[in-house]
């Protein structure tokens, strides 16, 4: 049925004033969500030069990525972009245009494509086994969850990305990693500064007269990390190149020869070079890795917090999975806990809480609100997940208020947007959710979880600490024991 008016674009309206604002200090996105408590679900700030509007509504949010998705969908250049993704030649901060289109069409279709994610389940399946071998082999000790999570999904999107680990562990035969030019503590520590310095907020970015200054030596952090990771590309790629040129039908086998294949075709839409496959390479270990084990850490908490729910979810997994077999992949859809699960942290802990940037590339009425060209656009998926007009009890970590709803993560339902919306939507979401998804249902299906003798589930912190994935400020530590036949590990 028409409406009997036409509706009128709304006229302009005006911003509240609320200032310059210093985020050198609070967590960024805790102090936005309090502005946005007072101000409503959009608001437009100054930091140093720049216009920032933050929208926190699922409404705003949709407006943003959605109904003006082509306006807002670039990134601004920051010195992140420049230092550490070489000039901006990855997908994530690649301005919007051809280059970044063609980017993410090789993600797409050539990367993450399903045939080609279901050709890599044994990998995460082999992965997963040794994961759960090392827990079981830590049975009754304090284990910090957090190392071992970073250690398999490293290896996974290593084996993906890399064909193979390029990482030596404590305790290997080092002959077998002649191919390794780091150890795993030193990988760690490489993409660790990497995700900080992506996420830091680097004064010189906000007030470009004072970058020369580089004042919190973060540019000069960007320098020296890049560096560290070019050295490691450099061997991989030659290591690769040389494979290439023995065999006669090569035929790529993980995404750094797709990469380089790609590399040297002429008839791409927009050419890619060397700088590009690091670009690329670093976009996919980066993004696969720290995302990933968060969430799994951020779950692991809430669930250790509400002990009851541990025994929810293990007795679906016993009802649907029974104790002789680990979780398959395949068996993730008859697990609607799990899910409601792995979505309720995804609602209180995104790990990107603010999305990254984005960057409006015209002048856009938004609701009423002038926008320039030029202006940082902000979503606050932290604030849009304690939004109290969409969820009952926000603040409670409550899987079932997931049970028997459609409601999915996958971009459509914009108050949960963990993966963001549009297209700068996450490309690696449908591998970041078979990772977060299998091993959660099977860390909780292989073993009893508990906190340390010494900590109370009321007592154990969530503080947060701020960042391109915002983690835990205190590491989780817990104990296990197999609760599976000890044949299985
Ligand atoms: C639980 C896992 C993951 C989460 C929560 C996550 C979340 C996100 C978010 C929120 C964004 C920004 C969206 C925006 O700007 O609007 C993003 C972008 C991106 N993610 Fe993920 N991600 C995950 C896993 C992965 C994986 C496995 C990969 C690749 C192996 C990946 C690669 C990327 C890339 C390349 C971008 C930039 C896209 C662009 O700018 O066009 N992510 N991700």
């Amino acid at each position: 049925q028409k409406h009997p008016h036409p509706k009128l674009p709304p006229g302009p309206k005006a911003w509240p004033i609320i200032g310059n604002l210093n985020l050198i200090g609070p967590l960024p996105h805790q102090s936005l969500h309090k502005l946005s408590q007072k101000f409503g679900p959009i608001m437009q700030l100054k930091f140093g030069s720049y216009r920032v509007v933050v929208a926190s509504s699922a409404e705003m949010a949709k407006q943003f990525l959605k109904t003006n998705d082509h306006i807002f969908a670039s990134r601004p250049q920051t010195a992140a972009g420049k230092y550490t993704a070489y000039n901006c030649k990855d997908v994530t901060w690649a301005p919007y245009g051809p280059y970044w289109r063609q980017g993410r069409k090789i993600y797409l279709t050539e990367l993450f494509s399903s045939k080609r994610l279901e050709s890599y389940q044994h990998i995460r399946v082999e992965e997963r086994r040794e994961f759960m071998s090392r827990l079981n082999d830590l049975s009754g000790k304090h284990i910090v969850l957090k190392e071992h999570l970073s250690r398999l999904t490293l290896s996974v999107i290593s084996r993906i990305v890399l064909g193979k680990k390029y990482f030596s562990t404590p305790g290997h035969d080092q002959s077998k990693y002649e191919h390794s030019i780091v150890t795993l503590k030193e990988f760690q520590d490489i993409l660790d500064e990497l995700f900080l310095l992506n996420g830091v907020l680097n004064i010189g970015d906000w007030i470009p007269w004072l970058d020369f200054l580089d004042l919190q030596g973060y540019v000069k952090r960007m320098k020296a990390v890049t560096k560290r990771l070019d050295r490691f590309h450099d061997h991989v790629f030659d290591e690769h190149r040389a494979q290439r040129e023995t065999q006669k039908d090569f035929v790529p086998k993980d995404m750094v020869d797709l990469l380089l294949q790609l590399a040297d075709d002429p008839n791409l839409d927009v050419n890619i070079d060397n700088d590009s496959v690091k670009g690329f390479t670093k976009d996919l270990i980066g993004g696969g890795t720290d995302t990933s084990a968060n969430t799994l850490e951020w779950a692991m908490s809430e669930l250790l917090k509400q002990p009851h729910l541990i025994a929810k979810a293990t007795e679906e997994l016993d009802r649907v999975i029974g104790r002789e077999r680990w979780v398959e992949e395949k068996d993730i859809p008859q697990l609607p806990f799990i899910d409601a699960i792995m979505k309720e942290t995804m609602r209180l802990h995104p790990v990107a809480v603010l999305l990254a940037p984005h960057f409006a590339l015209a002048d856009c009425n938004v609701l009423g609100y002038d926008i320039s060209k030029g202006t940082i656009i902000l979503i606050n998926t932290w604030s849009m997940g304690r939004d109290p007009s969409v969820w009952n009890s926000p603040g409670e970590f409550c899987p079932e208020r997931f049970l028997g709803k459609t409601i999915d993560v996958k971009g459509q339902n914009f108050e949960l947007l963990p993966f963001g919306s549009g297209r700068r939507m996450c490309p690696g979401y449908t591998l970041g959710l078979k990772m977060v998804q299998s091993n959660l249902a099977n860390m909780l299906h292989g073993f009893n979880w508990r906190l340390t003798d010494n900590m109370k589930p009321k007592d154990l912190s969530m503080d947060e600490v701020f960042g391109l994935a915002t983690h835990r400020k205190f590491p989780l530590v817990v104990m296990v024991e197999p609760r599976l036949p000890l044949h299985l590990y």
